[in-house]
Order: structure tokens, then sequence, then C-alpha cells
């Protein structure tokens, strides 16, 4: 099982979550790569079994990094590479209306006109999930300088666990996919 965690993240807080998302696929059974946006390429995407896409918010939509990853993706949308593939979303924002769910949302539009299968981020409801818990993926609001993006927060514990959980998750979905009989086959 091979996983891929791309994060497009200026400042760090993006990034921080990834690692989390990472360390769970990881604890799942997966051998697992974390790749900044911008080192990624199309062939990262087509060796691997599941991927994590997630990017800063900038004004509810991703941040370039992640825009010109899309941009070098039309060949393998085209040729169907990633189709029948597993994904998860991730989002970071520095307030707690700034347009998470509508970036999360972004990207997982972008994987199903891959063909890709995306997994929720729902869970039994904990104190955990009730504060910081989001449907469409994992996500964090980190506080950031006024005047420049800088990093000056972190996500949360409860923000990092969640982020741990839905590594595992989408990783358990695509090994049980994986090893399902006759193999899943969407072309
Ligand atoms: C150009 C720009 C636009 C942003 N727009 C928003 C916004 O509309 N709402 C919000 O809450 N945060 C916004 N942010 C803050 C970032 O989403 C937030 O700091 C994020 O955690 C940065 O993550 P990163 O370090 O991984 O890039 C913006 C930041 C920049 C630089």
């Amino acid at each position: 099982m091979q996983t891929v965690v791309v994060h497009a993240s200026a400042s760090g807080h993006t990034e921080t979550l990834a690692n989390a998302i990472a360390q769970g696929a990881h604890a799942a059974g997966s051998h697992v790569t974390v790749l900044p946006a911008e080192q990624c390429g199309p062939d990262h995407l087509v060796a691997a079994d599941a991927m994590f896409w997630g990017t800063s918010s900038y004004f509810g939509g991703p941040n370039l990094k992640m825009v010109h990853l899309f941009e070098r993706l039309g060949g393998i949308w085209m040729a169907g590479g990633l189709q029948g593939k597993v994904g998860g979303v991730f989002a970071t924002t520095s307030t707690m209306h700034g347009g998470l769910e509508t970036v999360l949302h972004t990207l997982i539009d972008a994987m199903m006109h891959h063909g890709m299968i995306v997994v929720p981020n729902t869970g039994a409801f904990t104190p955990e999930r009730i504060r910081f818990g989001c449907p469409y993926g994992a996500a964090a609001v980190v506080e950031t300088a006024v005047d420049l993006d800088m990093a000056v927060g972190q996500p949360t514990p409860g923000e990092m666990q969640i982020a741990y959980e839905y590594g595992q998750r989408v990783v358990a979905i695509a090994t049980q996919m994986r090893s399902a009989q006759p193999p899943y086959t969407a072309r």
C-alpha cells in the first residue's frame, strides 16, 4: 500500500496537519510519502494507492501551489490515471469561518473529476469531534500574524488527533478496496 500526502503550505500550518495524517496512514500499514505540492508530479500520484491533498485557504480557495499542481494533472485526468484511487482532503485557515469548508469541497470536486473515491471524515461524536471535526476532511484553524502570513500557532492536539485518525481511515478503506475480490476496476 502506497500513500502520498501532498500539502500546499506557505508557512507550515498545512504541512503540520499533513504530518499527522501521514502518521495515521503509516500506523494503518501503508508506506507513506509526504510531498510539498511544488515537488509533486503526476507520476507520484499515479504510483499511489491512496492520497491526500491539502492546502491553506486563500479567500476560500486553494493557494497557488495547489493550483499549479492541478495545472500539471490535465494529462492524467484525460488518461484516467487516478481513476478508482482512494482520496482524502485537508485544509487550514486562520479564522473559524474563513473558508475551510469551501476549500475542502474544491479539493473534493477535483478528486471526483479524476474519478477518485473520496472518503469522508465523519466519526462518532467525541468532545474533540464536536469542537474540531469536519465531515469533509481534516481541518485546522491556526492563529496567524495579522501583518504577514507567518506561522504563529499550530493545529490543536484535537485537530491533530482527528487528522491522524483520518489518515488511518483512508488507508483502511484503500486496503479493503485493494483486496476486494474481484479487484475493483473503474475502467
Ligand atoms: C493571500 C492569503 C489569503 C488568505 N485568506 C484567508 C481567508 O480568507 N480566511 C482565513 O481564515 N485565512 C486566510 N488566510 C490565512 C491562511 O489560510 C492560514 O494562515 C493558513 O493556516 C496558512 O497555512 P499554510 O502555512 O499551510 O499556508 C489567507 C492567507 C493568505 C496569505
